[in-house]
């Protein structure tokens, strides 16, 4: 049972305006410090801290907040199109436009007792439809676990009355925040199939026992397991990432080069982040009218041991 005192700290959830005073953002508050930051804009998280108030995600320093352009870094929702896997602009829309707060959405199968959650809504205007000629609902709830976890659940509807299944393909964009990208290895994708962005989506197998950092990394990993594990070597630190309804998982780094040629980014950052993002990419998924599709992501901090960097084996076993 969660006293009454923890019940109000979780509770809490404040919606208030963000960068330079622009864009609204809510904050929801978890135990001691540990905090997410949700902008309506792109319905895109930016900030998730643990309890000591550690910064566990990258935003770009050069971030801007002006719409139409895409937050750099955090959380970006890419539909329904992921990357340049399509005709669409980059990643879809849905990072672009101004979702709205969900004050009653239809209920959740599970029950969560946590309170620091919020959920959002987006669905298209009568401009995005000229864009992707389809109606949906697209729910987003993003919520802050008690252990401090950020979780994150995606539920799109078909509401098209005109008979017609949609095709999509979808990624939770996730920028981790890491010490030193050349100390950084990640442990769950040996031995899969990627296709190489670099290399004209042509199909490999991966080979190494973990995947580390020396260049630019773009790869979309195929059916992957349901955890990946991301380790900080420097801070001792290890993410956690479960997913469920997302078989792939996109690697991306664009290391110096491409850092430079991108005018929201700094120069140097590209050493302190790593994307690994829970992604349907190879198969799209399609929706006939009335369907719901379920996309989840759970993401945790955890200390890695000290000698093999390996999880932490209490830790580990709470996410099974
Ligand atoms: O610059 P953006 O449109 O935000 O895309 C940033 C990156 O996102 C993904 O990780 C893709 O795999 C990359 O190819 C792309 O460069």
């Amino acid at each position: 049972m969660m006293s009454k005192e923890m019940e109000k700290v979780m509770s809490c959830v404040e919606l208030c305006k963000g960068v330079n005073g622009g864009l609204d953002k809510v904050i929801l508050r978890g135990h001691r410090r540990s905090s997410v930051q949700v902008y309506l804009y792109g319905g895109q998280v930016t900030s998730w801290k643990n309890e000591l108030g550690e910064e566990l995600l990258f935003l770009s320093s050069k971030a801007t907040f002006n719409p139409p352009k895409a937050i750099r870094g955090g959380i970006p929702i890419c539909f329904p199109q992921f990357s340049n896997h399509g005709p669409l602009e980059s990643h879809g829309f849905a990072r672009n436009r101004l979702w709205s707060i969900d004050a009653d959405p239809p209920p959740f199968p599970t029950h969560s007792p946590n309170k620091a959650f919020v959920d959002l809504l987006l669905m298209p205007s009568d401009e995005d439809v000229k864009i992707w000629p389809h109606r949906y609902e697209f729910r987003l709830r993003v919520a802050l676990g008690l252990g401090g976890d950020l979780m994150l659940t995606s539920r799109i509807r078909n509401t098209n009355t005109d008979g017609k299944p949609f095709s999509f393909t979808f990624a939770y964009h996730t920028h981790f925040a890491v010490t030193d990208i050349c100390e950084v290895r990640v442990e769950g994708l040996e031995t899969l199939d990627y296709l190489d962005n670099l290399k004209n989506k042509e199909r490999f197998t991966e080979q190494g026992d973990a995947i580390t950092f020396e260049s630019e990394i773009d790869r979309v990993y195929l059916s992957t397991p349901t955890k990946i594990a991301i380790l900080d070597h420097e801070r001792k630190r290890t993410f956690v990432l479960r997913k469920d309804g997302l078989p792939d998982a996109v690697v991306w780094n664009p290391w110096d080069k491409k850092a430079k040629a991108m005018p929201d980014f700094g120069d140097e950052e590209y050493k302190h982040m790593l994307c690994v993002e829970a992604a349907c990419v190879e198969k799209p998924i399609t929706l006939k009218p009335g369907e719901e599709w379920r996309g989840r992501q759970e993401i945790s901090a955890v200390p890695s041991s000290y000698c093999s960097g390996q999880l932490d084996p209490q830790r580990a076993m709470l996410f099974g």
